[in-house]
């Protein structure tokens, strides 16, 4: 059996992991950091590691893409993307106030995940403006925490499983900015893998620029436009070389055997820009928990 590392036990990577991998074939691994999850893979203990890489409401997931591009060499090999309902979870007031405007108010400290705040940033502002945030290493052990406090001033935020899981009930159910919040995860490996099939390719590529000088990133992007290669995704990144040095982090539609994706690399390495291929990969929607 593959053995895939992953946040967890109970947070939404294990949940879309499990949901897109299924029950046969693999072992889920559980470890508490994102640090950890990187490792098992880099150091072989582990064969696949699933990184949360972007969100619908918040973006990139900055620390994870740094591990992913400075600290290991683990190309990407799928990617799938993942409803993700937010829940407000812990013990209800033992003796509830009337306070009709805010049946939250007595909540003092939160604890989830650090993305979590900007996903559900209305709910926060309207019933948890009086409460501390405290961010931990992954939403599910926001819940079990809150859990062990046995105080209902102190709630998570998480997922339903995480709340089930735990024992600890749901005060509010979804609570995410918007409904359809979804989050990109990749799974990264040093061997190739069997995956499901998918009608969709990408490729991350990043592209370092050889200079400052005006128009480097429009020559870039020309040797995409002109093959009408489609950027799903471009962001800028510091190098942490030297203050004001960035490369490109780049998606494309497509797979890298393509022979107009292998030209547009050509061309772009041929002005003086260094790339290296993150990976080349299937990528996975699921819109709703229940598809299969
Ligand atoms: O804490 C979890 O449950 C995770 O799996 C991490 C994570 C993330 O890092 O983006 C995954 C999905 C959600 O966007 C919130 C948190």
């Amino acid at each position: 059996m593959k053995k895939v590392a992953l946040l967890g036990p109970n947070t939404f990577s294990e949940e879309a992991t499990r949901h897109f991998l299924g029950e046969e074939a693999f072992e889920y691994v559980p470890f508490k950091l994102i640090s950890d999850v990187f490792m098992a893979t880099a150091s072989g203990e582990t064969d696949l590691s699933v990184i949360p890489i972007e969100n619908t409401l918040e973006g990139s997931v900055h620390l994870h893409v740094d591990w992913l591009v400075h600290e290991v060499d683990l190309p990407i090999r799928a990617e799938y993307v993942f409803p993700i309902d937010m829940n407000l979870i812990g013990f209800p007031q033992p003796n509830p106030e009337p306070d009709a405007s805010n049946p939250y108010s007595h909540i003092r400290k939160v604890l989830s995940h650090h993305v979590v705040p900007a996903q559900c940033s209305k709910f926060f502002k309207k019933y948890l403006s009086g409460a501390e945030f405290e961010a931990v290493s992954s939403t599910a052990e926001g819940v079990r925490l809150a859990t062990v406090q046995n105080d209902s001033t102190v709630a998570a935020i998480g997922p339903a499983v995480a709340a089930a899981s735990y024992k600890v009930p749901i005060l509010q159910k979804e609570i995410q900015d918007h409904k359809d919040n979804m989050t990109r995860f990749l799974l990264v490996g040093k061997e190739a893998e069997e995956l499901p099939e998918s009608d969709k390719m990408k490729t991350t590529i990043l592209v370092t620029l050889p200079e400052d000088y005006p128009g480097a990133l429009h020559q870039v992007l020309s040797a995409f436009a002109w093959r009408r290669i489609n950027l799903s995704k471009i962001e800028s990144k510091p190098t942490k070389k030297k203050l004001g040095n960035y490369y490109f982090y780049i998606d494309i539609q497509g797979a890298l055997d393509s022979v107009l994706l292998q030209a547009a690399i050509q061309e772009i390495e041929a002005i003086g820009c260094q790339s290296r291929i993150l990976g080349s990969y299937p990528s996975y929607l699921f819109t709703s928990k229940s598809e299969a």
